[in-house]
């Protein structure tokens, strides 16, 4: 059970000047098991601050965020996260970066290196298991932080702006890949992104969030888009070319719009 609930959550962060600040406004969410879910929202509208506190780095004000039916008290292994910054360990080689957990947690060598050579595949780095993250690209050096992810076997991924330091073109093909990885091995995902067809292509639901205060204004199911529209089997250009999609896009920008504008206004 990974299901993810955000229940009545509010979130105040104290100001060093003294005063508080509302950061997440009354919040309920619930994220079912093997859902991919996408959260998009101008900046400082509180994402981050919603997915730190599925991964037990920050707690609520009010309220309860509970995974698998059990509050969260602090980070665990059943939750990997995956930063925009790589944060690899630079002293390591690729398969050294990727089973660091599984050592960790005492895996047997055999079963460890079985696991490891299987989301080297699926990653595309076959062939750099033995570099140094130095040596790949940020792309590549992504892929190793995805794959560590994957093989500590998770129940919930939570994924911050994980491409957002990637260019636009590297930025794709991991799109593709990561929606293979997801659909072959599906998890509970959290996927913070600022990109709207980012999130309409990866995410089976897309949560829009506004600001001043943080809070959802809409979620919007994807699934079925996708299922009625094939997507899965085209490339990823065609399928952001759809009236489908650009239909979804254009509604997802509109809400964000007219979110801000009320922000501004207020
Ligand atoms: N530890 C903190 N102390 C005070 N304020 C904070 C703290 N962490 C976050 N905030 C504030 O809470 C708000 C939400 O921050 P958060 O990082 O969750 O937003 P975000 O939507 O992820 O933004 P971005 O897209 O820019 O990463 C922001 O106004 C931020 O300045």
């Amino acid at each position: 059970m990974s299901e993810i609930v955000f229940r009545a959550v509010t979130k105040t962060f104290r100001l060093p000047r003294g005063g508080e600040f509302l950061a997440i406004d009354t919040t309920d969410l619930r994220i079912e098991e093997r859902e991919f879910v996408a959260i998009v929202g101008p900046s400082g509208c509180g994402k981050t601050t919603l997915m730190r506190m599925a991964a037990g780095l920050e707690f609520p004000s009010t309220g309860t965020v509970e995974v698998g039916g059990k509050p969260v008290r602090g980070p665990g292994p059943e939750r990997a996260v995956v930063f925009q910054q790589f944060a690899l360990m630079p002293w390591k080689t690729v398969r050294e970066n990727i089973g660091f957990g599984l050592m960790c947690k005492g895996t047997p060598k055999a079963e460890a290196d079985a696991a490891i050579g299987r989301y080297v595949e699926l990653m595309g780095l076959a062939g750099h298991e033995d570099s140094f993250p130095h040596q790949l690209s940020g792309g590549m050096q992504q892929r190793v932080a995805i794959a560590r992810a994957y093989v500590m076997n998770p129940a919930a991924l939570l994924m911050d702006e994980p491409f957002g330091a990637l260019d636009a073109q590297t930025r794709i093909v991991m799109q593709e890949e990561l929606v293979r990885l997801a659909r072959r091995n599906p998890r509970t995902v959290i996927f913070i992104t600022h990109a709207v067809d980012e999130a309409i292509y990866l995410a089976d639901r897309v949560v829009v969030m506004g600001r001043k205060p943080g809070r959802i204004i809409e979620t919007i199911d994807i699934k079925p888009l996708r299922a009625e529209g094939g997507w899965e089997a085209m490339p990823i250009e065609e399928v952001m070319d759809t009236p489908a999609f650009t239909h979804m896009r254009s509604r997802i920008w509109k809400l964000l719009k007219a979110r801000e504008q009320a922000a501004a206004d207020h």
